[in-house]
């Protein structure tokens, strides 16, 4: 997160932040630690943290009155200057904590937000990020636009802009009109793709999981094995590396093809309106025939971080897809994680490349395993036939010939037992 001074000039040291959760059930220490990782992805200086027990959260400033002033007094004796709370903070709550903390106070999904702000590379992304950010902003506008002046870059300092701060709501609301209109336009662009592809009959592979978990490492290892053509993916050590759906066609053996998509990170609490405002880019996950959830096996609370993948799965209305496990970084792995996922799971590692071969014949298994490969010898009055095959079969080629129409192609099972006595050379 860039630091602004009064006249707006980028001051470039970096804040030093102390960490505030509540707890009200269960435990918060795991979220708090991804709040640490969140803030570091910003480049803030954690310098310490706060948990309050709570049986719920106050109204006015979401902790108790104690605990705020201890935390102005903790701030000033610390020198600290931002306070990042783990929850979504209202208005009120922001502007009363700042007044009495002193200091800048912003909360988790601002953090989020001003991260992906900064990742965004694509129109559409970036398009994405600032409708999530003034949808943000809208609710808490109404009656402190003065307050909300102030806090200026607190929210999103890579977003909209100081300019756009000074607005009022109509303006915004305005704008938001507009970008939701230019992303019907690439949901659009997006949806004709998506037709491409399923006439095609390619089947479609998603990569998902939690941030950070090797998606794109997995995507890269499986390119490299297969069709050198295709470009390889940005595969960083950092939060929210990916944030624009990447296709890529991956060809293997007998001309056989499928399209794998990586996709952007999960992380707990993603904000709400970050879910919707990249609907359309998450639904590439919908339109899959098969997702692969890579999990970072190192990581000691992987199951916790399973278990927010296949919340937002569930969201997206993806949660009964086939689903294939791939326990990823067995490189550096303590111990083997137990799989209790009812899925098939593999042990790899994207980097050693440590069983990417069963990986890629998983999913091979997987896509086309109920696919006969045959060649079909259609009579000319068998029309219908022909043309259902077309609508409905992977065609790899078709000849006319004096008896009819030759057709190699990839069948399914059902239809393959169905058209099995037009088989010219019988199964390959
Ligand atoms: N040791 C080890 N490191 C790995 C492995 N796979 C990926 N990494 C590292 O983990 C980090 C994250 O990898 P990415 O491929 O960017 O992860 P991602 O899931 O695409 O992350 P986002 O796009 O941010 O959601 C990088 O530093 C990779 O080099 C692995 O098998 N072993
Ligand atoms: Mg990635």
């Amino acid at each position: 997160m860039l630091r602004f001074n009064d006249s707006n000039e980028i001051i470039t040291e970096e804040y030093k932040a102390i960490l505030v959760g509540i707890q009200i059930e269960e435990d918060v220490s795991y979220s708090m630690d991804e709040l640490e990782g969140l803030a570091e992805a910003d480049s803030i200086e954690v310098s310490g943290r706060i948990i309050q027990s709570l049986e719920k959260p106050n109204t006015a400033t979401l902790i108790g009155k104690g605990k705020v002033e201890e935390l102005a007094q903790m701030c000033s004796n610390m020198e600290i200057d931002m306070v990042i709370f783990n929850e979504e903070l209202s208005g009120v709550q922001m502007r009363n904590l700042e007044d009495s903390i002193g200091v800048r106070v912003i909360d988790r999904t601002i953090l989020i937000l001003d991260i992906f702000a900064d990742r965004a590379i694509s129109k559409e992304g970036k398009l994405q990020i600032e409708l999530a950010q003034l949808q943000y902003r809208m609710p808490r506008l109404t009656g402190f636009g003065k307050s909300l002046s102030r806090l200026g870059g607190g929210i999103g300092t890579r977003g909209p802009g100081e300019k756009k701060l000074e607005t009022d709501r109509r303006h915004i609301s305005k704008r938001i009109d507009d970008i939701k209109a230019e992303l019907k336009k690439a949901a659009k662009n997006r949806q004709t793709q998506r037709s491409g592809r399923e006439k095609s009959h390619i089947p479609v592979v998603a990569l998902v999981g939690y941030t950070n978990s090797g998606k794109s490492a997995v995507m890269n290892k499986l390119l490299a094995m297969t069709d050198k053509e295709e470009k390889t993916v940005s595969s960083q050590n950092m939060l929210f590396a990916t944030l624009d759906p990447q296709h890529r066609k991956i060809s293997v053996e007998n001309g056989s093809e499928f399209i794998l998509i990586d996709t952007v990170g999960f992380v707990s609490k993603l904000p709400h309106s970050l879910v919707e405002a990249f609907k359309s880019t998450l639904e590439e996950v919908k339109y899959a025939d098969l997702l692969i959830h890579v999990v970072d096996s190192s990581y000691d609370n992987r199951d916790f971080q399973i278990e927010v993948t296949d919340k937002v799965i569930d969201q997206l209305g993806a949660g009964s897809k086939r689903k294939l496990m791939a326990y990823n970084k067995i490189d550096i792995a303590e111990e083997l994680p137990l799989d209790v996922s009812g899925h098939d799971a593999v042990y790899i590692s994207a980097k050693t490349g440590e069983n990417m071969e069963l990986l890629l014949s998983s999913v091979k298994e997987k896509i086309f395993g109920k696919r006969i490969h045959a060649v079909l010898l259609i009579p000319y009055d068998r029309g219908a036939v022909t043309s259902y095959l077309c609508e409905n079969a992977e065609i790899i080629s078709m000849e006319y010939e004096a008896e009819g129409t030759l057709i190699e192609g990839r069948f399914d099972r059902n239809d393959y037992e169905k058209y099995k006595s037009f088989t010219k050379d019988g199964e390959k």
